[in-house]
């Protein structure tokens, strides 16, 4: 079994059926592109532990983290990933920095060296000022880098980020865009970026992997499947970024 992430994924969610397989090396960073509905959160939160497989496996690590044929079934929490969800889901009781220290207390650590680890990770991602605030007193830009924060403290094997730039305004994003790719090119870990957004998955990614109606329809760079396009959404969505 390869060092890296493996999938073999069938869930499904009411109707939607999610049938799809890949793997990816140490280190790798993939976009899961896709229109609305197609399947890419299910994805994420079949990884994550939050829906459960019908049939097939996730090994990280040489790890199985779920396999339905042995029963097997890591809890989130056991799956030690880091997950950034749509929308954040920011504890708002908590200040900041308490949001980020969360994986690490959940692991155990001390409150005092977990909140001084979370102030290194705001500073990192340069929003030191916000620590004692709560998340709703945070800017769009602001949660993000605390979410992503909170993601990222634990050091995960793998990164899971859901449509990780959609909340920011335009001129926000262009920015907050190159910073996360310096950052996750930083981290080394393996991520997998949630986008409706060919320009934010372009920028972030090295690869692209297309879902469409539950199932993997193309998977390549952006020049490869623009040479090459196997749909007609592949098509049509690089296009935008041309
Ligand atoms: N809790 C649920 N119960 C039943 N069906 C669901 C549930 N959540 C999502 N679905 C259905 O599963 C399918 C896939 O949804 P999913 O959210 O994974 O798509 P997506 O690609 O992330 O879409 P979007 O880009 O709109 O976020 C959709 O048809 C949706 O209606």
């Amino acid at each position: 079994m390869s060092p890296g992430l493996h999938a073999d994924i069938a869930a499904r969610r009411g109707e939607f059926s999610l049938e799809l397989q890949f793997s990816l090396a140490p280190g790798a960073t993939a976009a899961v592109l896709g229109p609305n509905g197609a399947g890419k959160s299910t994805l994420v939160d079949a990884l994550a532990g939050l829906v459960p497989l019908t049939r097939g496996e996730v090994v990280l690590g040489g790890r199985a983290l779920e396999r339905p044929s042995e029963r097997l079934r890591l809890t989130p929490q056991e799956r030690g990933l880091g997950v950034m969800f749509q929308g954040y889901c920011l504890f708002g009781h908590m200040s900041a920095r308490d949001n980020v220290a969360y994986g690490l207390r959940a692991r155990g650590v001390g409150r005092q060296r977990a909140r001084a680890e979370a102030q290194v990770w705001l500073e990192r991602l340069g929003v030191a000022e916000v620590g004692d605030l709560r998340p709703a007193a945070l800017s769009g830009g602001q949660a993000q880098r605390v979410a992503l924060a909170r993601a990222m403290i634990t050091r995960p094997a793998l990164l899971l980020l859901d449509e990780p730039l959609a909340a920011l305004d335009v001129s926000a994003r262009a920015q907050a865009r190159r910073l996360l790719a310096g950052w996750l090119a930083e981290a080394g870990t393996i991520s997998l970026i949630v986008s409706h957004d060919v320009r934010d998955a372009v920028a972030l990614a090295d690869e692209l992997l297309v879902v469409e109606g539950g199932r993997l329809t193309a998977r390549g760079t952006a020049a490869e499947l623009r040479a090459r396009p196997p749909t007609a959404y592949v098509a049509a969505v690089l296009a935008e970024d041309a």
